[in-house]
């Protein structure tokens, strides 16, 4: 898949890997809606973009992914202003076991939620689906027991997505990108943010083990997986001891 000239919408990308994955579309000539609940940090982010990479091709747009009108204002807002939509990036999630029904809300619902937004708007014209899920996506942590179950759920819909026919005869792709820590905010995460059947300890003494990516590091598996135009349904993990590994689990024996 060339990016030059086509429109994308990645969700939460105020700051972290949203805007890294809207800034490595936008180099590549892709025109890009970045949006946020947040709207100071996506005002912000809009126009140091705009500024860093010299063009008018990226805009901000305010939208809680819990928010069915929000979404779908993001949508119709993207449409109108550049004509259609190609590639959508259901991005946005938080860690926190301790509102774990925002935590399922933002991460699960959300992205649901995008998702078939997307496919509506892809329909008539092709296009491609990133959700982003986790390595917890296809792991158990014990840390983060509900970051985990939204995150797995996120691979599950995907993958059912992806080989439903209609799908495929639209000439939609979905695949989901499965990164282990990495350097954002996200990381920032205080006693707050857990309860007793989930530790911060737990999760920390993992990422001193594992380690911390770049944010660029995440974003050049995101390209790749993006521009494969015969990955539908692929899972990409992104760890400091693997690098970037495209798998393909079992489909349904139908
Ligand atoms: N940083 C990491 O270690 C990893 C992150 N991920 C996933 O990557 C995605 C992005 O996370 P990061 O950039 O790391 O986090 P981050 O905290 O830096 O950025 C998340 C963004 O989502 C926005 N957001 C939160 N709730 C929202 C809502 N209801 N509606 C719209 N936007 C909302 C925040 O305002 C923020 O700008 C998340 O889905 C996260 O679970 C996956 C694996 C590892
Ligand atoms: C808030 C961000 C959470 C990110 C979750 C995450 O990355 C969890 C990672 C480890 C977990 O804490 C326990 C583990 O075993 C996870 C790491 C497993 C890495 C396997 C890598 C395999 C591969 O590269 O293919």
């Amino acid at each position: 898949m060339e990016l030059v000239g086509k429109v994308a919408i990645v969700t939460g990308a105020a700051q972290g890997l949203g805007r890294a994955f809207a800034r490595a579309m936008i180099q590549r000539g892709a025109k890009v809606c970045i949006s946020d609940q947040n709207v100071e940090k996506g005002n912000t982010s809009c126009v140091a973009l705009r500024k860093e990479l010299n063009t008018a091709d990226v805009n901000f747009v305010k939208c809680d992914v819990t928010q069915q009108d929000d979404m779908k204002n993001m949508f119709d807002d993207t449409v109108r202003r550049y004509g259609g939509v190609d590639i959508v990036v259901n991005n946005a999630g938080i860690m926190n076991e301790r509102t774990w029904s925002s935590c399922v809300d933002i991460n699960l619902k959300g992205v649901i939620q995008g998702t078939l937004l997307a496919l509506e708007h892809l329909q008539e014209r092709g296009g491609v689906i990133i959700n982003i899920s986790s390595i917890a996506g296809v792991v158990p942590v014990a840390g983060a027991p509900v970051y985990t179950a939204t995150k797995h759920g996120v691979i599950g819909f995907t993958r059912s997505c992806s080989v439903n026919p209609k799908v495929k005869a639209a000439n939609i792709r979905l695949a989901c990108l499965c990164p282990t820590f990495t350097d954002t905010p996200i990381l920032d995460m205080t006693d707050d943010h857990f309860t007793s059947w989930s530790s911060r300890q737990n999760l920390w003494k993992d990422v001193e083990q594992l380690g911390i990516m770049k944010v660029e590091t995440v974003a050049q598996g995101f390209i790749q997986l993006l521009l494969d135009k015969d990955n539908n349904g692929a899972i990409m993990t992104i760890s400091p001891n693997r690098g970037i590994q495209t798998k393909y689990y079992p489909k349904a024996r139908m």
